[in-house]
């Protein structure tokens, strides 16, 4: 990962290095040297400004920036290790989502919808300092539901920036409740400062997808391609017992 402001490699006299930088994704291993059957896709859901690319760079990279490009989209990769054993990790940050007027429906743009089709896991996220982003939590997890309608959907919730106590709006307990009725995991966390919260959360989530977390359902049919049928033993040993016997057979009426 490149951090605009910083040096580019290769160029380390240019100038840079202000407070604030805006994070570029690279990928940091070609999305094809994935581990088979080890891969966790997971998407990061949420209103605007809660902090979703702040908690994945956070994660990613243990690093707060401050000020992130709005609205990337970009998709992070990274190798982790879960229960001893090598997990690809997929990360994909998406643009805010906003609540219609109505309050029930949701502005979604066609790429979050195709971001929520891939993926096998979900962060939804909102700031417990703005109650309007944790008013859109459960109509963006209806969403996610109408896209996968058949088996469970591991998600975690995360309220955000809990380092700003004095700007709470939403108490802690509603945090959990709303995640107990979604059937996921609440996390309070803060990008800003605390990395630990951040990495226990996205390995929480990570290693629900990769148990199969009660969505076993939704990996098998989604992330596996159709299997080539095997070969057919019992055929393949009657043709060949068949051929065998025309050979003996046409050997000893030549004799
Ligand atoms: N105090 C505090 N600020 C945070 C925290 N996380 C993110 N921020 C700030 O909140 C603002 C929004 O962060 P982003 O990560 O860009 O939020 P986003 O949800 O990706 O925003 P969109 O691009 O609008 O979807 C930035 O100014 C961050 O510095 C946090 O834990 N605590």
């Amino acid at each position: 990962m490149r951090l605009i402001g910083e040096p580019a490699p290769g160029n380390m006299n240019s100038s840079g290095g202000s407070g604030n930088f805006l994070l570029v994704p690279i990928p940091e291993y070609p999305l094809l040297d994935c581990v088979p059957n080890r891969t966790a896709k997971i998407v990061v859901l949420g209103a605007s400004n809660v902090g979703k690319t702040a908690l994945i760079v956070r994660f990613l990279t243990k690093r707060f920036i401050g000020d992130y490009e709005a609205n990337t989209g970009a998709l992070y990769s990274r190798k982790v290790t879960l229960d001893g054993e090598e997990v690809s990790l997929q990360i994909q940050d998406t643009p805010c989502v906003a609540l219609q007027d109505d309050a029930e429906g949701l502005y979604c743009q066609e790429q979050i919808n195709r971001s929520i089709y891939w993926a096998d896991g979900y962060v939804l996220v909102f700031s417990i300092t703005d109650h309007n982003s944790y008013r859109t939590i459960q109509p963006l997890y209806q969403h996610v539901r109408r896209i996968h309608p058949s088996g469970n959907i591991p998600v975690i919730l995360v309220g955000n920036k809990s380092d700003l106590l004095r700007a709470r709006q939403v108490p802690a307990d509603e945090g959990e409740t709303l995640a107990s009725s979604l059937g996921g995991v609440y996390f309070e966390a803060s990008a800003r400062e605390n990395h630990e919260g951040v990495h226990a959360a996205f390995l929480h989530l990570c290693q629900e997808v990769i148990r199969g977390g009660g969505n076993g359902e939704k990996r098998r049919g989604g992330l596996h391609l159709a299997r080539p049928k095997s070969p057919n033993m019992q055929e393949l040993k009657r043709r060949f017992r068949q051929v065998l016997s025309s050979k003996v057979k046409s050997s000893s009426s030549a004799l």
